[in-house]
């Protein structure tokens, strides 16, 4: 399949599933609305699944992992050499996301979609399309092929992973100098100066941030990327860990899943999804907002709904697991909670505010 053919397959979230679920949510022996975004976000995932009986759900994060030839304009804190190494950490399940995944009853995926050096791990899917991209401040991240080729790797990762029963998909990664790549990408698809848009990532010293700005400003001015094509966008100043997860949002909408959008990065690879095919925002629930400042600007431009604002700025997903917990508590209000009928209180007969 294309990108183009499974686009054209991605259909809207049912909107009759949708009120069938609200009809649920207003049947509960509770204040009307009163779990607020909880409910919101149930309803939603209701319309993605196309019922209002909404499975049990079985957690998985996909973790995209790719170096990022940018690291050598001195952009990070830390050599490209800790991509590999928590990537393999990954796999022996000792990172901050996998034990927070443990906790939520996830399995995490680790991929290397783009690592620089090949990988041991038992758990590492390995789907390498290029050892590391180029230095996108003096050339292109990658070329258009290797960028359709990792948005199609998310996109089957999805469905490989709903056969295994999954469906529910926590967006991660692992990448120094994502968060360079990822305000690449917000300056150019939300058309703002890199200055507005890039932070200090993984952590970076006052001089490390003017040349995170300048390194992004020539990018742009070297690739000169289209804004109006997500795709060249991606292949010339993002890397393999965005393009993989844009896959795997267009993934999650083609095959009726909700993703959970995390931090940056994975809001990055959300708008070039949504770019790509808008219809996907329809399947992304929010998580987090993210403390980096491109964070609030993705969060208005998908329209998201982040459950926490607790300046979060790990990344590997941990913003996304987080959530699924309070996903699960709502899911045990809207599936086991006794009803207005059930309890013989009579509904309100007008909306008492
Ligand atoms: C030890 C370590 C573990 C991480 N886990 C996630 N990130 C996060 O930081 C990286 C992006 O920040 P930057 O663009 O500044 O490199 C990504 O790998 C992201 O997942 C990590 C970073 C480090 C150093
Ligand atoms: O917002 C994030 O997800 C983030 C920020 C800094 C470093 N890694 C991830």
């Amino acid at each position: 399949m294309t990108i183009e053919t499974i686009c054209q397959h991605i259909v809207p979230a049912s909107q009759s599933a949708m009120e069938l679920a609200q009809k649920r949510w207003n049947s509960i022996a509770k204040p009307l609305g009163s779990l607020g975004l909880l409910e919101v976000e149930i309803i939603r995932m209701a319309g993605m699944f196309g019922t209002a009986q909404i499975p049990v759900l079985k957690p998985a994060v996909i973790a995209m992992c790719a170096d990022n030839g940018v690291v050598a304009e001195g952009v990070t804190q830390t050599g490209q050499e800790v991509t590999a190494i928590v990537t393999e950490n990954m796999s022996s399940r000792d990172t901050s996301v996998c034990r927070m995944a443990r906790r939520a009853g996830a399995t995490v995926f680790p991929v290397d979609i783009g690592v620089a050096v090949p990988l041991q791990g038992e758990h590492i899917l390995q789907k390498n399309i290029r050892r590391g991209t180029g230095n996108i401040a003096i050339e292109p991240a990658m070329t258009r092929q290797e960028a359709e080729a990792a948005i199609l790797v998310g996109i089957e990762l999805v469905g490989d992973l709903k056969a295994q029963g999954y469906n529910l998909i926590a967006t991660g990664e692992m990448g120094i100098g994502n968060t360079t790549t990822s305000a690449a990408i917000a300056a150019v698809l939300l058309g703002i100066e890199p200055q507005v848009v890039t932070g200090r990532g993984a952590g970076l010293s006052d001089q490390g941030l003017v040349r995170k700005i300048d390194a992004i400003t020539r990018a742009i001015a070297v690739n000169q990327p289209d804004p109006s094509d997500a795709i060249d966008v991606v292949s010339k100043v993002g890397g393999l860990d965005l393009a993989g997860l844009a896959g795997v949002f267009l993934g999650g909408a083609y095959h009726h899943i909700p993703v959970l959008v995390d931090g940056v990065i994975s809001m990055a690879a959300a708008l070039v999804a949504a770019e790509i095919c808008p219809t996907a925002k329809d399947y992304m629930v929010g998580s987090h907002a993210s403390a980096e400042p491109a964070g609030a600007l993705f969060v208005d431009a998908l329209g998201l709904k982040p459950f926490l604002f607790a300046g979060m700025r790990l990344g590997e997903g941990t913003g996304a697991v987080a959530v699924m917990p309070i996903l699960d508590m709502a899911l045990a209000v809207y599936d086991e909670m006794s009803t207005f009928d059930d309890i013989e209180i009579e509904a309100y007969q007008e909306n008492p505010q």
